[in-house]
């Protein structure tokens, strides 16, 4: 399949990364934005100041507020916040070819129906061949060609190795997957447990406690998305445990930095006030909780995140309640 063209459609900090990775991949590229601002400051000083500042853009990238001709580009990355999705594939359909590849980039669980983004994708957008990107990679990093690995989940092998090969130049590396689920998965619930490491952190609870919690973290992980159909080799890899050090790791995430100011005494509601980026992590919280519940899936950590953003319970009723439950076997 001939993958020239690359139409990326969300021109945040993410999106606008990925328009120079596939730009340093060799692909001619196309940024979909919605606001008119973003779409001149990228056509005419080649920057985009207000979601990834700093960076200055190669100017064959260029930007467009019409689907339609993001739409004939050879792949499509969907990178705006998971809410946007069923939008944007409302408003794509018409356009969309017979096995031209969708590939999510965002990460997030739908927080109304609790389904994921390739499930929604497939069902909107039947005809595109749906695909993950999730991985270890923060905007600001990616932008500024340093070396990174992601995952490319799809379910044949042959788009997998095609959307690689489109995508990657030396400092970023594709390794393809056919289990979608377990990429999806991991890239969404590790921002929930991003918050969880925050709040150590801004609680000053020590080193010790948050490598416990980052390995509990991952159990927990681990066992949901198994429980939806993904595989444990998904979640040991990139999308999983990658992606979960990284966040839990740097106070750069977005969701770290989040639980970083509960931890310090904020409210949920006054660390997200005023916010432009988005907290994937807080919706993801609340979907992983009424999941949990339907399915009969243990998540302490995740449900313990939950009530703090939603203010049903303190930071430290939350840690009292996570150390006072009963002992049991590790494994
Ligand atoms: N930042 C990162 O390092 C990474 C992010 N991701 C994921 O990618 C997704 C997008 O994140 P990211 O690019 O960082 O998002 P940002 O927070 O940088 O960008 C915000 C996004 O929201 C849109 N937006 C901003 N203001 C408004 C508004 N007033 N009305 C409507 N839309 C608005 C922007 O629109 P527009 O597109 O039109 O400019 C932009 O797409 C998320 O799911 C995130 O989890 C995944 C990996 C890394
Ligand atoms: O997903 C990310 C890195 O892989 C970015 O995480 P944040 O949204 O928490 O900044």
């Amino acid at each position: 399949m001939q993958l020239q063209s690359v139409g990326i459609i969300g021109a945040g900090a993410w999106g606008t990364a990925l328009a120079t990775v596939a730009r340093r991949a060799g692909r001619d590229v196309l940024l979909w934005a919605h606001e008119p601002e973003t779409i001149s400051a990228i056509n005419d000083s080649h920057r985009n100041e207000v979601f990834l500042p700093g960076v200055a853009l190669d100017p064959a990238i260029e930007a467009t507020g019409r689907f339609n001709e993001v739409a004939t580009c050879d792949l499509l990355l969907m990178v705006r916040p998971r809410q946007h999705l069923r939008a944007i594939a409302g408003e794509l359909k018409p356009y969309v070819r017979e096995g031209q590849p969708f590939l999510i980039c965002a990460k997030g669980i739908e927080q109304a129906t609790g389904r994921l983004m390739s499930q929604i994708a497939a069902e909107l957008l039947p005809a595109a061949a749906i695909a993950v990107l999730s991985g270890p990679s923060f905007a600001a990093d990616v932008a500024r060609g340093l070396p990174a690995a992601v995952t490319l989940a799809t379910g044949e092998e042959e788009l997998g190795r095609e959307l690689s090969h489109a995508l990657s130049s030396p400092p970023f590396r594709g390794y393809w997957s056919g289990d979608v689920l377990g990429a999806e998965i991991g890239g969404a619930v590790k921002n929930v447990y991003a918050i969880a490491a925050g709040i150590v952190v801004g609680k000053e609870l020590g080193e010790s406690a948050k490598a416990g919690l980052v390995t509990r973290s991952f159990a927990e992980m681990a066992r949901f998305a198994v429980a939806l159909g993904g595989k444990l080799e998904t979640l040991i890899g990139l999308s999983g445990l990658g992606d979960l050090v990284l966040t839990c790791g740097s106070p750069k995430s977005r969701n770290m930095s989040l639980g970083v100011a509960l931890g310090e005494g904020m409210s949920a509601e006054e660390a997200l006030s005023g916010r432009l980026t988005v907290t994937e992590g807080v919706a993801t919280a609340r979907a992983m909780v009424e999941i949990a519940q339907v399915r009969g899936i243990e998540l302490p950590i995740a449900e313990a995140v939950h009530a703090v953003i939603t203010g049903q319970t303190s930071v430290d009723a939350a840690i009292e309640s996570l150390l006072s439950r009963p002992l049991r076997s590790e494994l």
